[in-house]
């Protein structure tokens, strides 16, 4: 069963959400993707988050753009931690994703980050820090993303850079 779940509100957030899905292939986290959303499909959203934890889930990414209810939605239906990603809308750059995803209800929390394919990326990196304090495959594999990460900032010179 894969440990973390990706959920998104429509398939056209997933050129967003696949930066998630990269960033666990990565770090050899196993994971699910799929379209659920708060509002299309309000009964199908319920079932998911109520069984996800005893579908052996131990994280779950949402993602979605504009009135971004989804993440929110799938926190009020479950213990598992929620990351949410806001997905870079046409008509307000992402900012109505934003404010949607990170201005909770004291009372259940949504860990959100930042809008786009960075955001969605951290996310990725996130859950998988979760998955990684009882998985030492997965401490591992971080912890040399982060090494190569360093060594490759620290190896550029200023002949490198961009003029
Ligand atoms: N924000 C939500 C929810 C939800 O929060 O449940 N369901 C779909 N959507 C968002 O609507 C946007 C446009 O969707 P379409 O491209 O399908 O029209 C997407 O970014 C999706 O996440």
């Amino acid at each position: 069963m894969p440990k973390v779940a990706i959920v998104m509100g429509s398939n056209s957030d997933w050129p967003t959400m696949q930066q998630a899905a990269l960033m666990l292939e990565k770090l050899g986290v196993s994971y699910s993707a799929k379209v659920v959303s708060a509002h299309r499909t309000p009964n199908l959203l319920t079932e998911f988050a109520e069984q996800a934890a005893d579908a052996g889930y131990q994280v779950i990414i949402g993602g979605a753009g504009g009135a971004a209810h989804l993440p929110g939605m799938i926190a009020a239906h479950t213990y598992l931690p929620v990351f949410g990603v806001p997905v870079r809308s046409s008509q307000l750059n992402g900012i109505d994703s934003l404010l949607s995803i990170v201005q909770m209800p004291k009372g259940v929390a949504v860990g959100t980050l930042a809008i786009g394919e960075a955001g969605a990326a951290n996310a990725g990196l996130l859950a998988a820090q979760v998955v990684a304090l009882s998985d030492k495959t997965v401490r591992e594999a971080i912890i040399a993303f982060r090494t190569e990460q360093t060594a490759t900032v620290l190896a550029l010179d200023e002949l490198s850079l961009p003029q």
